[in-house]
């Protein structure tokens, strides 16, 4: 029986911490993840494909800062969709030229995905996520007074700045996704975990805001029954005392080890916490694993000799 995969592209695997974002480096960082979804599909797999954006409309935000004297701002859920389209666009384009060469028969599309959130979700008084580039202290202090931007620590890279991050409900486009499923396509959806959009009076609204993926791609995956979710990130293991020298990866946890490594704060806000927080949520709905790893460990981790598997226990 064919498995059908979620698999998750962290926003920094297709832009690097070290890199700046050219889109030949996000072009290249998506050719080496489109080589191993091709070897997944010859092995059998159905994938879903979804992605990140965390650098990306850090960058779009930045740029409209900058040119904010002779053009208009867009909103942030306006440049979360540009990131769907942009990112969309690069990852379709370059997978459906390595199947071609591959001599792998796929429809590609990538479905613009709404993804609807509570207004009154906490995190719009408590930001989380982390967007654009990393910047020192100092910058991060100058940030923060000059244009009021809420800075934070992402591990042991760097400071960032932080944006709101609600939970995701429900996605907008879901019969869309399941009637494109149904006739075979391998489908780009979630992109930058969906534009955030509040129901208000019968009607939707975008909200300044960017969606987790890992959440989003946990409900995607619940939603059509997917056996494995995968989330692809710059490392190829989750670990315990992460960045210090008496770190240790681990192969693979139970619900029950992730809640206490969770307890104890293992796991950031913002970078390795959601990832495994989205872990959890797909596991415990019924899916029988979910995978993190980095790109190049995708299939191998599929084969449980990489990784760190997440699972019932
Ligand atoms: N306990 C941990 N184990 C592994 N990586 C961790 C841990 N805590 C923090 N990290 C960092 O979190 C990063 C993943 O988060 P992030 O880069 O924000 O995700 P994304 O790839 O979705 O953009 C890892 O690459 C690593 O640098
Ligand atoms: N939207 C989002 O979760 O992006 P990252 O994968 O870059 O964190």
């Amino acid at each position: 029986m064919m498995k059908t995969v979620v698999i998750a592209i962290g926003g920094n695997a297709i832009t690097e911490s070290s890199q700046k974002g050219t889109i030949e480096e996000q072009q290249s960082n998506i050719k080496r993840c489109c080589e191993n979804i091709a070897d997944l599909i010859e092995a059998g797999y159905e994938i879903i494909l979804t992605h990140g954006n965390g650098p990306q409309v850090g960058s779009i935000v930045l740029q409209n800062d900058l040119a904010k004297s002779v053009v208009p701002e867009n909103p942030l859920d306006v440049c979360g969709a540009q990131t769907q389209g942009s990112l969309g666009y690069l990852i379709a384009q370059t997978l459906s030229n390595t199947l071609k060469h591959r001599h792998i028969q796929k429809k590609i599309a990538t479905v613009l995905t709404q993804v609807l959130v509570d207004k009154m979700d906490p995190s719009f008084q408590k930001p989380t996520k982390f967007i654009g580039p990393f910047f020192t202290a100092e910058q991060a202090d100058f940030l923060a007074k000059t244009k009021g931007f809420e800075m934070q620590k992402d591990s042991e890279r760097g400071y960032r700045r932080v944006v709101a991050s609600p939970r995701p409900l429900d996605l907008v486009e879901k019969d869309a996704v399941c009637a494109l499923l149904k006739e075979g396509f391998l489908i780009i959806t979630v992109g930058g975990g969906g534009i955030p959009v509040v129901q208000e009076d019968e009607e939707l609204k975008g909200v300044e805001a960017v969606i987790d993926k890992d959440f989003a791609s946990a409900l995607v995956a619940r939603e059509v029954g997917a056996d494995t979710l995968i989330i692809l990130t710059g490392v190829p293991k989750v670990a315990i005392d992460f960045g210090k020298p008496n770190m240790r990866e681990l192969d693979e946890m139970t619900l029950t080890e992730c809640r206490a490594y969770l307890a104890e704060g293992q796991f950031p806000p913002g970078s390795m916490g959601p990832k495994v927080e989205a872990a959890m949520e797909f596991v415990a709905a019924g899916g029988s694993e979910a995978i993190i790893t980095s790109i190049e460990n995708m299939k191998s981790a599929l084969e449980h000799r990489d990784g760190t598997r997440i699972f019932a226990g």
